[in-house]
C-alpha cells in the first residue's frame, strides 16, 4: 500500500504552476529529513476559473482570486496542506483561516519584451502591433507610445510564442521570472528595466499558502520564507490594498531593498495609457506595510476621485 503523504501541495496545472510546486517540492525536501523520500510531498493539480476560460480577456470576467479560490477551497476541507502561488495573482485579502507567510526568494521582477524587430518598446516601427492581455502592460505600453495597437493575447507561454513566430503580432510581454523559471532562452528576449515599465506587484514572487492553525506545516515552511522578498513582497501588497486594485486597475509597483533601505515606486495609469500618477518613497524595510500604504494613499491623493470614477471604481 502506498504511503500517505507529509505534505499535499495543492497547485494550478499550467506548465508554469508545476514548475513552481516541484520547486517548492524540492526545496522541502532539502530542508527536511522527513520529506526526502519522494512520496513524502505529493503534488495535488487543482483547475481553476481562470484556467477554464480561455476565450475571453482575464479583466473581462472580472473578479478577484481567478487563479486562487478553488485552491483556497482545498486548503478550508483538508484536501491540501499548502498552496504554492504566483504572488501576483494572489488577492490582498485571504480567506478567514488561510495565511501567507512563506515567500520564496524572488526571480526577476521585470518584464520581458519580446520580439523578432526590435530590442525594446521605443525601437518599434510606428503602427507596430503588439500581443497582451495585462490591461498594465497595455496601459504602459501606451502611455510610452500613444502609436501602437495593443491586441488580446491569451494563452500559455508556448502558444503566446508560437503566435509571435506565426507574425500574428509584432511583439509580446511575459514576465521574466516565468520565463526563467520553465528554463525558456528564446531569441528575441530582452528584459525591460523597471524605470520603462513598472512590473506588477510581487511580480516574480512565490508564496506558500497555508492554514493558520496548522502548526506542522508552519514549522516546515519557516525554513523557506526569504525574509529581503517578504517584505518587498509587503509593501507592494500594502500599496495594493490601499488602493483596492483588482485585475481591472492598471497598476505596478516594485520594491527594491538595498543599503538597509526599503524603496517603493508605484503607479497607476488608466487602460489607455492617457493618464498616470506616480509615487515613490523611501523607508525602513521594519516598515514595509506602512510604507506601501503610504504609496498608496498618496496615488489615491494625486490621482483624485475622478480617476478611479473613469476606471469604473467609484
Ligand atoms: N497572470 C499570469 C501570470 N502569473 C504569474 C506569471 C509570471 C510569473 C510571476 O510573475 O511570478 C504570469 C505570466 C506572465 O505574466 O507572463
Amino acid at each position: 500500500m502506498k504511503k500517505k503523504s507529509l505534505v499535499r501541495i495543492g497547485t494550478r496545472g499550467s506548465q508554469l504552476a508545476l514548475a513552481q510546486a516541484s520547486e517548492v517540492k524540492a526545496r522541502l525536501a532539502a530542508a527536511h529529513e522527513a520529506l526526502r523520500d519522494p512520496d513524502a510531498v505529493e503534488i495535488v493539480v487543482i483547475s481553476t476559473t481562470g484556467d477554464r476560460v480561455q476565450d475571453r480577456p482575464l479583466a473581462e470576467i472580472g473578479g478577484k482570486g481567478l487563479f486562487t479560490k478553488e485552491i483556497e477551497e482545498g486548503l478550508l476541507d483538508g484536501s491540501i496542506d499548502i498552496a504554492v502561488h504566483s504572488m501576483k495573482d494572489v488577492p490582498t485579502v485571504l480567506p478567514d483561516g488561510l495565511v501567507i507567510d512563506c515567500i520564496l526568494e524572488r526571480e526577476d521582477a521585470r518584464d520581458a519584451f519580446l520580439s523578432g524587430k526590435a530590442s525594446g518598446i521605443d525601437d518599434l516601427p510606428a503602427g507596430s502591433v503588439i500581443g497582451t492581455s495585462s490591461l498594465r502592460r497595455q496601459a504602459l505600453i501606451l502611455s510610452r507610445r500613444p502609436d501602437l495597437k495593443v491586441v488580446s493575447f491569451r494563452g500559455n507561454v508556448g502558444t503566446r510564442l508560437r503566435k509571435l513566430e506565426n507574425g500574428d503580432v509584432d511583439a509580446t510581454l511575459l514576465a521574466m521570472a516565468g520565463l526563467n523559471r520553465l528554463a525558456i532562452q528564446q531569441t528575441g528576449t530582452t528584459p525591460i528595466p523597471a524605470d520603462v515599465m513598472l512590473p506588477a506587484v510581487a511580480q516574480g514572487a512565490i508564496g506558500i499558502e497555508r492554514r493558520q492553525s496548522d502548526d506542522r506545516i508552519a514549522g516546515l515552511l519557516a525554513p523557506l520564507n526569504h525574509s529581503e522578498s517578504a517584505i518587498r513582497v509587503t509593501a507592494e501588497r500594502a500599496m495594493l490594498a490601499e488602493l483596492d486594485g483588482s485585475c481591472r486597475t492598471p497598476i505596478a509597483a516594485h520594491a527594491v531593498l538595498a543599503g538597509g533601505s526599503l524603496s517603493l515606486k508605484g503607479l497607476v495609469v488608466l487602460p489607455d495609457g492617457t493618464q498616470r500618477h506616480d509615487a515613490a518613497l523611501d523607508g525602513a524595510p521594519g516598515d514595509a506595510a506602512a510604507l506601501g500604504r503610504e504609496v498608496g494613499l498618496q496615488l489615491r491623493r494625486e490621482a483624485g476621485p475622478e480617476f478611479f470614477r473613469l476606471l469604473g471604481q467609484g
